[in-house]
């Protein structure tokens, strides 16, 4: 007989890593050893891919490598070209994205083997291909013309050059490659679970990122920012905390608030407010910088809940020029560090992943032919 089940998996150990570690009640962030407060804003995306990916921070020499794969990686592959503007005409963004990632797999060069050589090359690819998939996707819905990426400029750099069509201000690089950076990793969230247990059967890795794309698009996970987003657009600035009372009473969840693991401040949230108010000052229009210091507040006096990464990092993507149904697609942009990351690390000491459940239907049933039933 089974035991109980711990609905959702709550505080259930699932797999080892050496990847990231959250401490929960003090609200700490790790990527392997490092505090994330001590990677925002001193150290690129492009470094921290490296070192989930490659198990170090490089030095300039293994840096310049990587970048060079990186560089050679956004070239797409015929099949995932070939099928974009169909795609983009059909599909959603994160419907779209699962299915190009999908179609990248078929392109890739590695696609048979699942070597640890192999699967360092195909990670670099994804990372690197992703972003340039996103960028075309939505160039070829808005019929855009969109610059082709540019080898000398970061994954942040040039995705915010192909999605707005403009050479964007150093400003504006640093804060979102700082936004890539804190989204990176996150220990056993949904889509790294997602990811890990395909890669545990010994699939490719890119059938495991497909299974991560898909679970990261939901609400309750990575599809939160750009309902925050949705939320505030849609609240009279002039009422924010009675709207806010009323739906936390209507029983309705705020999205971009509370989190299985924090208890407290989210380590990543504190970056992005400093951030989000950053850019509204900027941008001389703060509106929606203010109304979510007020959902902050209210959502924290009414429930004691605190903000979770997806809260401020809708309004530093808005204030940042993307599109909003594009904030998901930009949180899988930065997310394929740690699930290749996590791939690798599956596949060097693996064991298939498969729990039990407990059973909670009918015994004992009599069975009648066809005609009787
Ligand atoms: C990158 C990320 O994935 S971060 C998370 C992104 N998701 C969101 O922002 C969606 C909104 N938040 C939530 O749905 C949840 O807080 C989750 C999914 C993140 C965590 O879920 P769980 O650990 O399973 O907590 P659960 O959903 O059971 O909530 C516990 C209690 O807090 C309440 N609660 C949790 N989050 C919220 C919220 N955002 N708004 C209102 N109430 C909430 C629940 O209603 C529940 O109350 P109850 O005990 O009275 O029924
Ligand atoms: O860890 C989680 O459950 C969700 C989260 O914050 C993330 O994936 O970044």
């Amino acid at each position: 007989m089974a035991d109980k089940p711990t609905k959702g998996l709550a505080d259930v150990v699932a797999a080892s890593t050496a990847l990231s570690d959250i401490d929960g009640q003090a609200g700490l962030l790790f990527y392997r050893g490092y505090d994330i407060h001590d990677l925002a804003g001193r150290t690129t995306f492009e470094e921290t891919a490296h070192l989930l990916q490659r198990g170090s921070l490089p030095n300039g020499e293994q840096l310049a490598a990587y970048g060079a794969q990186l560089v050679e990686g956004r070239k797409l592959g015929a099949l995932a070209d070939a099928n974009i503007p169909e795609i983009a005409d059909r599909q959603a963004p994160m419907e779209a994205l699962r299915t190009l990632v999908s179609l990248a797999g078929a392109d890739d060069p590695d696609k048979d083997s699942n070597s640890p050589e192999a699967n360092l090359r195909k990670a670099a690819r994804l990372t690197a291909q992703q972003p340039v998939l996103v960028a075309r996707y939505h160039a070829a819905r808005t019929g855009a013309t969109i610059p082709e990426p540019d080898p000398g400029l970061s994954v942040a750099a040039n995705f915010l050059l192909q999605i707005t069509g403009r050479t964007p201000e150093r400003r504006e690089v640093e804060i979102f490659d700082t936004c890539l950076v804190l989204h990176a990793d996150h220990t056993m969230n949904a889509s790294t679970f997602a990811a890990r247990v395909c890669a545990a059967t010994l699939s490719d890795m890119h059938s495991a990122i497909v299974a991560a794309i898909g679970t990261l698009k939901g609400p309750l996970h990575g599809g939160a920012n750009e309902q925050v987003m949705r939320t505030l657009e849609a609240l009279d600035p002039a009422a924010v905390a009675q709207s806010v009372r009323d739906r936390l009473a209507a029983g309705e969840k705020i999205m971009g608030f509370g989190h299985r693991v924090y208890k407290t401040e989210d380590p990543r949230a504190t970056h992005l407010r400093k951030m989000s108010q950053e850019l509204a000052d900027a941008s001389g229009d703060d509106k929606f910088y203010r109304m979510s210091k007020e959902m902050e507040e209210v959502v924290f006096e009414t429930k004691g809940l605190y903000p979770n990464v997806d809260f401020y990092a809708a309004t530093v993507y808005h204030y940042l020029g993307i599109p909003t149904d594009l904030f998901t697609p930009v949180f899988s942009v930065s997310r394929m560090a740690g699930w290749t990351a996590h791939v690798i690390e599956q596949h060097a000491d693996n064991r298939l992943i498969r729990p039990d459940s407990e059973y909670i239907g009918e015994r004992d049933q009599k069975w009648k032919p066809l005609a009787e039933r």
